[in-house]
């Protein structure tokens, strides 16, 4: 079994509030995240999956496929964009860490599945010092 990881990086703007509670109680759970005022991250996402090695290409999966991928399903709708606002597959979700490495992961799986392939965490640095990984369990 190997394991391989591509890198993609993206930027988005967010905060950390609940509509249901009120200001006091946001600043309370979720400090400066929870200002009015947007703020952003410089987020780094690592997608790794497993299998085993084709014998004849000597890949488990083509690094150029993976990135086309990651790309597509995921970059190309975060970068730039508010999390809280403008992404589809975050609407009515918290805009933390956690939850969009939970829906990244749920996004590519179907993509890398496939029968020697298997995708086996995705990990999202929101910024130098704090990241979250998923296994998908
Ligand atoms: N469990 C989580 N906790 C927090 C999240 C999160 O996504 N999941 N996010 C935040 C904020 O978005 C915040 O921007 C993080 O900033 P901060 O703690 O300041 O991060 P730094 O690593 O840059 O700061 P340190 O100086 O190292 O503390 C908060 N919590």
């Amino acid at each position: 079994m190997i394991y391989i990881t591509r890198r993609e990086r993206f930027n988005a703007a967010h905060k950390l509030y609940r509509e249901d509670w009120s200001l006091e109680e946001n600043e309370k759970v979720f400090g400066n995240c929870s200002n009015p005022n947007w703020h952003g991250h410089n987020y780094d996402l690592f997608v790794t999956v497993k299998g085993h090695i084709n014998p004849e290409t000597g890949f488990l999966i083509d690094l150029k496929v993976m990135k086309d991928i990651i790309i597509r399903e995921v970059i190309d709708k975060l970068d730039h964009k508010n999390v809280n606002l403008d992404v589809d597959f975050m609407k009515g979700k918290m805009a933390s860490t956690e939850v969009i490495a939970v829906e990244i992961f749920n996004i590519l799986k179907p993509f890398f599945d496939k029968e020697n392939v298997i995708l086996h965490v995705v990990r999202l640095h929101e910024t130098e010092n704090n990241y979250v990984e998923y296994f998908g369990e």
